[in-house]
């Protein structure tokens, strides 16, 4: 697997995080070794298709990268189910409809779609996966879109929000902070891909608090909002409807 090296020269001059080839290219091991929890996050979406997967309805993978959710949603889908997967990258979906017919998994059909999930429809959904993605819409952006989602949802439906998250108490972030940058470090980043890395995702990556992420969902409708996950700034909560 392709090592993520992106920011380990000095650059004169960091510009804002892209999706773009180069990112596509080492993806895994940048995620990987960049969110701690991410395999316990994939293994949640497996057993949220599983258990909430109605038959003849769609899975929604929103801002889906390389797949890695999306055939876990195709694997674990009901019966006469179907999996839409979005991205508004094409590095992404590019490399995700190669990986598709290169080796198809099996199960639900998954059509892929290079859009922004602003634009997307949902409907007829029974689970929606939103793994690391919400946090990339300008903040004042993200309650219009998890309504949508809540409304082309059916009753008994799930939606599975991971979010990097931010801490109200000034001592709480900056200590899971130091944390997440040791976890960066144990993995083999340096100090300068950790700081560059830092500043390219300032301005496009923006957390919030888990208190927001919750009261959001609950405004929109969920009749269950369940945080089940958090190692340091990373969370991820499921919503029933
Ligand atoms: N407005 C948008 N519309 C569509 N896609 C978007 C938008 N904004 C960002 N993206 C896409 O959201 C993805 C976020 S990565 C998701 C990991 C994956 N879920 C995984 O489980 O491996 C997480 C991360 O890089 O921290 C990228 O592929 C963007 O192109
Ligand atoms: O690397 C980070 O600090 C993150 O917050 C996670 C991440 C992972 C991949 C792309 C952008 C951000």
């Amino acid at each position: 697997m392709a090592q993520d090296r992106i920011y380990s020269v000095p650059l004169h001059h960091v510009g804002d995080f892209e999706f773009d080839d180069a990112v596509a290219d080492v993806f895994p091991d940048m995620i990987r070794r960049s969110v701690p929890g991410y395999a316990s996050m994939l293994s949640m979406i497996a057993q949220t298709a599983e258990r909430y997967s109605q038959p003849a309805t769609t899975l929604y993978d929103l801002g889906c990268s390389l797949g890695a959710g999306t055939v876990l949603l195709q694997q674990n889908a009901a019966t006469d189910c179907r999996v839409i997967a979005v991205d508004s990258s094409a590095a992404m979906i590019s490399k995700l409809n190669a990986r598709l017919e290169k080796d198809n998994a099996g199960g639900a059909k998954v059509t892929t779609v290079q859009a922004d999930i602003r634009e997307v429809p949902i409907e007829n959904a029974s689970v929606v996966v939103l793994n690391l993605t919400l946090q990339f819409l300008p903040p004042e952006e993200r309650t219009t879109l998890i309504q949508k989602v809540a409304a082309g949802m059916q009753p008994g439906g799930a939606l599975l929000l991971s979010e990097k998250i931010c801490f109200e108490d000034a001592a709480q972030q900056q200590l899971m902070t130091d944390l997440h940058h040791d976890y960066k470090r144990a993995h083999g980043y340096s100090d300068l891909e950790i700081a560059q890395k830092r500043t390219a995702i300032e301005n496009r990556l923006i957390p919030e608090t888990l208190a927001t992420h919750v009261e959001r969902l609950t405004n929109a409708g969920f009749r269950s909002v369940a945080p089940w996950f958090q190692c340091f700034n990373f969370s991820s909560i499921l919503a029933v409807k």
